[in-house]
């Protein structure tokens, strides 16, 4: 077996949601290939002392703020590589191509350079992942509220929906499933059905979201284009990146009216909870859109939002 290799890699990231790729140079492996900014942790150095040394090296920027975002592994012919990738929204600097063939600022839904190393596909699927997910909660507000409140949440730029509806009778739910789905459809966001709701026969159009108990039974990915699951366990946590889904949701991070009683986690064991996973993990449970940043600072993508995503 070949030695792992440790790479802090950095998603630099722009207000206008863009990152910045680099081309890998003539005489490395893989020249050509366009890379995540990074490189190797050596000796004695943590993930992120290695990001903050490389990226002034490679690009001569002095990191202000970087967070753990996911670690993958990859199996290279040259190497077993573990690559921990970080966030970097905040940095000062002029940038320079110190070892780079050339820079480019990307978009993961329309990206414009290429080819990409070949560990990076999940990663590019990764960000295409809206960081803000609003949950339906119709049976308790109705229906037609609901939709209304969805309509505001879209045009005000809200790109991802889950429809969690268990106390909705079968006869309602299929037609409100269908209505989220065409309305989020238009409005260019992604929805997801839960699948412990899913009527007979119905198909999710896009996103499937399976709760922890259907995740613990499953032995494979079920098919979709976006596969989630809600976990509140390490264990959960790690079958759902077994299982190659495309995220998961972890709670309840502050204490929520949705599940009385139950302890919240708190964003230190939040943090811990989700280390080194090689899937996005959004935060859930009292959370509201001002709370995005700090949950990001804790490791993750985004944060799902119940109550908050509607007011
Ligand atoms: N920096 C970076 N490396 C990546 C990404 N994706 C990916 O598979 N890798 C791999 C490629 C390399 O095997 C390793 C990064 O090592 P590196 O850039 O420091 O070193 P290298 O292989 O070019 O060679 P060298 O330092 O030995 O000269 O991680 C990525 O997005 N960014």
């Amino acid at each position: 077996m070949k030695k792992i290799v440790h790479v802090a890699a950095a998603i630099i990231t722009r207000p206008d949601g863009s990152f910045l790729l680099g081309q890998r140079a003539p005489e490395t492996y893989y020249t050509g290939y366009w890379e995540f900014p990074g490189g190797k942790v050596e000796p004695g150095e943590t993930p992120h002392e290695a990001l903050v040394r490389e990226l002034q090296e490679e690009l001569g920027i002095t990191v202000e703020a970087a967070h753990p975002w996911l670690t993958r592994e990859h199996v290279y012919e040259h190497a077993h590589v573990n690559l921990h990738f970080f966030e970097v929204p905040r940095w000062h600097g002029e940038l320079q191509t110190h070892v780079h063939a050339a820079l480019a600022w990307q978009r993961a839904e329309s990206l414009e350079v290429g080819p990409m190393l070949p560990a990076n596909g999940p990663i590019l699927k990764a960000l295409r992942l809206p960081r803000a997910m609003g949950v339906t909660q119709a049976a308790q507000v109705g229906i037609a509220p609901q939709l209304a409140a969805l309509d505001r949440a879209l045009a005000a730029g809200l790109k991802w929906v889950q429809v969690r509806e268990p106390d909705m009778p079968l006869a309602e739910r299929t037609a409100f499933m269908r209505e989220v789905e065409n309305r989020c459809a238009a409005a260019g966001a992604l929805c997801s059905l839960n699948a412990a709701e899913l009527p007979e026969g119905f198909a999710p159009a896009r996103g499937l979201h399976l709760p922890a108990r259907l995740l613990m039974q499953c032995a494979q990915r079920p098919e979709g284009e976006w596969v989630g699951a809600s976990c509140h366990t390490r264990a959960e946590l790690e079958h759902a990146a077994t299982l190659g889904l495309d995220y998961a949701l972890l709670g309840h991070v502050l204490q929520t009216p949705t599940h009385p009683g139950q302890a919240d986690l708190g964003w230190s064991r939040f943090g811990e909870l989700i280390a080194d996973l090689p899937m996005p993990v959004l935060a859930i449970g009292g959370l509201r859109p001002e709370d995005m940043e700090l949950a990001r600072s804790h490791g993750a993508h985004g944060i799902a939002m119940i109550r908050g995503a509607w007011n």
